[in-house]
């Protein structure tokens, strides 16, 4: 049997494929094999586990060590940051109040996104421009505010070498999207913990879904819950390889090329009992109102097109794509700042 799509490094379902960004830099050759493997997983997945990205485990531990403080903040520390106060998603969530796929979503959380001046919307003007604006940072930590602002920069270095990389692989320009990032691209960072499980059953971490935007760089701890729809339709889960950042394609990349590359659903299941799991995850998006072009690439005949859910649509320009998710995800915001964006029931 011939396949032009070289196959994913690691065909079983028993972990993803394990990408080595370091071999970009070890000759041409070993570049080589890294683009076949990119290709594969990237592709046929949508999920891959990265190593050899260069951070190191004193940089983690440093982002580690503030977020682990910021949850053992007394409750009212953490509630001063409610994001229920700001009308730009920003800030604290607390454990129930999120939701996904229409259910409650079991986690706390600190929404973290650049560091700018509210942006309100003038009459006319796209919605999505709410989602510009201040972080809440909480006074009793101010160390927190460092860590997470450098874990922004260091992550989203990695996230331009592993795009470029990942666009070389399919044989697409390495530099396409580079004008929707750059100095008004519009990461995003959560501190997440999940405090064990519910007493509802469901087992809802979070909900299965697509991230919205290009590529996301989840750091897990050991507990292990996330879980990967595969090529089966069944979900999977993700055990925890220390160092690596779990990656996953966002719903841009989908758009970008058609469908060839997917956003691939995921959910985490509720740890055990009152066991705690804490994950980062880092959203490399690109400016609110970048329109992703179509992507020239090689395989673009081949793209079976991107998803049409219409209970999900996929939008092009990356700030409604984002605020589509947000009104969803967060309905006492959404309720309380912005109520004319919600269509009626
Ligand atoms: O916590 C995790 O492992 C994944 C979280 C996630 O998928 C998200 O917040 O988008
Ligand atoms: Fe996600």
């Amino acid at each position: 049997m011939t396949n032009t799509v070289p196959a994913a490094a690691n065909p079983s379902y028993d972990q993803l494929p394990i990408i080595d960004l370091s071999d970009a830099d070890r000759g041409p050759e070993a570049r080589a094999r890294l683009h076949d493997r990119l290709h594969g997983a990237a592709h046929d997945v949508g999920f891959f586990q990265l190593v050899g990205h260069g951070v190191t485990a004193a940089e983690t531990d440093a982002l580690l060590a503030a977020m682990h403080a910021f949850f053992r903040l007394p409750e009212a520390d953490r509630l001063a940051l409610d994001n229920v106060g700001s009308p730009h998603f920003r800030g604290y969530t607390r454990t129930g109040d999120e939701r996904t796929a229409g259910a409650r979503d079991w986690r706390d959380q600190l929404d973290i996104g650049a560091e700018r001046p509210a942006r309100i919307p003038a009459p006319g003007e796209p919605a999505y421009w709410w989602l510009q604006g201040p972080n809440q940072w909480p006074a009793a930590l101010p160390e927190l505010r460092a860590a997470a602002l450098t874990w922004i920069d260091r992550l989203g270095a990695v996230a331009d070498r592993l795009l470029r990389e990942l666009l070389t692989a399919i044989g697409a320009p390495a530099d396409f999207y580079a004008p929707v990032f750059g100095a008004h691209a519009h990461p995003h960072l959560k501190l997440v913990r999940y405090p064990g499980s519910a007493d509802d059953g469901t087992g809802q971490g979070v909900g299965a879904h697509k991230d919205y935007g290009f590529l996301t760089l989840l750091l897990q701890d050991r507990i292990g819950g996330l879980e990967v729809q595969r090529a089966d339709g069944r979900f999977h889960p993700v055990p925890p390889l220390p160092g690596a950042f779990v990656v996953n394609l966002g719903e841009l990349l989908e758009v970008a090329t058609d469908g060839y590359l997917r956003a691939t659903n995921h959910r985490v299941v509720s740890p055990p009992g009152a066991t705690e799991r804490f994950s980062v995850p880092f959203f490399y998006n690109p400016r609110l109102d970048a329109r992703i072009e179509p992507l020239p690439f090689p395989y673009a005949s081949t793209a079976p097109g991107a998803t049409d859910d219409p209970g999900n649509p996929l939008f092009a320009e990356y700030g409604y794509n984002e605020l589509k998710g947000k009104l969803r995800a967060h309905p006492l915001v959404a309720e309380r700042h912005h109520a004319e964006l919600l269509s009626p029931a």
